[in-house]
């Protein structure tokens, strides 16, 4: 049999027409059915095209000039949104944005879990849907003697240099992070040099608490030992009043994970707060905690509302963090049972609860597919079960043990919708009918795209 070859060779220069997105949000454009994905093009858009890299079934190519525009194009407001690989939408109007998230559920959903007859609501999005991101973890350098910190140039280690602000970011954070850079260049503390595994200072992370201003500083160092530690403490606390808690996180390993196992309080307290609704928290430095204050509270009203409670129902918080969505739900159930693997977040959980005078929530330490089947062996009956899980879905123990417990209704919050699909499948064939997903925009400006999802268990069932 001939062989197919591409219709296109590398470095050759095409004008495209393009008719489609990616679920990462690059323009699709079609040769004879050969599909050409192009980051930053957008469909109904005809551009000049150079190919990069050429496969069997597709090929990349880059945008060289946009010849006709779509009208969903817009001027990136961010100077180096081209440089650097945080944002992928920027040059997309936000209402194409959202209706693109929506497009990504529906056709997850559809391909991977064989779902396509439940309604996908329309993405909720954000009035304002810039500076809203309350955490940030910027890598620091050196160049010509003097400390940089700045994110990482797209697919590389090289700090892009003249980024002064993130526009997506809290402008106390963008605030903070040149405060803590110019101190510590001052103070003569080393960056941390990831050749040579040399030097002191990895990563500056700050989280503000927005309705509180409460702001947490990690010095991330490769070493315990951080050189000027109290000037560098007292110029912080001296100077902004914000700032409640600075704490060193070690990191000795050759690793792009940022923080390392050890965290020591070096002043005030290990935790700032925030507060969602009437309810505050706190939270620590290794605890998850959403990264989109206003979209959060939108999101969990929507598990809330799907959760369907009347004060009745014992429930049961899968991957709970700090127990954000479990006191939300202790509110309005006879009992939660909250479950996660990081233990300071367990922590927060059990201090949230008392600070929040709520004594009907219990909070367990564990991973969630261990835990479950044990509740299960333990006779708990729960009515309800939410669960929110990492990027990579449920595990197939806690399907199994969410399935075995029978609950009338399932709450699936998920920031993936490929495992979200996949998982939705295997819970539809264990006995439950998907009623509706709702998207909630919690990352503007950037591909990802969160979901909450009502599942009923079937009469049959
Ligand atoms: C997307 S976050 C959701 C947290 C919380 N529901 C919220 O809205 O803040 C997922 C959480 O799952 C936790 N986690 C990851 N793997 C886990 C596991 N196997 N068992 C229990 N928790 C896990 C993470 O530490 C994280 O706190």
């Amino acid at each position: 049999m001939e062989k197919q070859k591409a219709p296109v060779q590398k470095n050759e220069m095409l004008t495209l027409t393009f008719e489609d997105l990616t679920h990462e949000g690059d323009g699709v454009g079609k040769l004879n059915g050969y599909p050409i994905f192009v980051p930053y093009a957008l469909p109904d858009e005809q551009a000049k095209v150079k190919i990069i890299k050429v496969k069997k079934n597709f090929a990349i190519g880059k945008l060289i000039e946009v010849e006709h525009a779509s009208p969903n194009r817009v001027e990136p407001p961010c100077n180096v949104y081209y440089q650097c690989g945080g944002c992928q939408l920027q040059h997309m109007s936000y209402t194409m944005q959202i209706d693109m998230k929506r497009t990504q559920v529906t056709n997850s959903l559809k391909k991977i879990g064989h779902i396509d007859n439940v309604p996908v609501h329309p993405t909720i999005g954000m009035d304002d849907p810039w500076r809203y991101r309350n955490k940030v973890q910027i890598p620091v350098a050196a160049k010509n003697g003097e400390l940089i910190t700045g994110f990482y140039r797209k697919r590389s280690h090289d700090i892009i240099e003249d980024m002064d602000r993130c526009i997506i970011n809290s402008e106390v954070n963008d605030r903070m992070v040149e405060a803590v850079r110019s101190i510590a260049d001052r103070l003569g503390i080393p960056a941390y040099d990831e050749k040579s595994h040399r030097g002191v200072l990895r990563h500056i992370m700050l989280r503000t608490g927005e309705m509180t201003n409460e702001t947490m500083i990690v010095i991330v160092t490769r070493t315990n030992e951080l050189p000027n530690k109290k000037a560098l403490i007292q110029e912080l606390k001296d100077t902004y009043p914000n700032v409640k808690s600075i704490m060193q996180n070690i990191n000795s390993q050759r690793t792009n994970v940022i923080l390392g196992k050890e965290t020591k309080l070096l002043w005030g307290d290990a935790y700032i707060h925030d507060k969602i609704g009437d309810l505050t928290f706190a939270i620590s430095a290794k605890s998850f905690y959403q990264v989109n204050p206003p979209q959060t509270k939108k999101l969990y009203d929507k598990a809330l509302e799907y959760a369907q409670l009347t004060g009745k129902e014992t429930v049961i918080d899968a991957y709970c963090g700090i127990g954000t969505i479990s006191l939300s739900l202790a509110q309005q159930a006879k009992k939660v049972y909250g479950v996660e693997i990081v233990p300071e977040a367990i922590a927060d959980a059990k201090e949230n609860a008392k600070r929040n005078h709520i004594d009907n929530a219990e909070f367990f330490v564990g991973q969630a597919e261990k835990v479950m089947p044990w509740w299960t062996a333990q006779g708990l009956q729960p009515d309800v079960i939410v669960v929110d899980p990492p990027r990579k879905g449920c595990d197939e123990a806690l399907l199994e043990a969410m399935l075995a417990m029978k609950p009338e209704r399932i709450v699936y919050v998920s920031c993936n919708p490929s495992t979200l699909a996949r998982d939705l499948r295997i819970l539809e064939d264990g006995g439950y009918e998907t009623k509706q997903v709702q998207p909630v925009d919690m990352f503007p400006q950037t591909n990802h795209v969160e979901c909450v999802v009502e599942l009923v268990r079937k009469l049959s069932n």
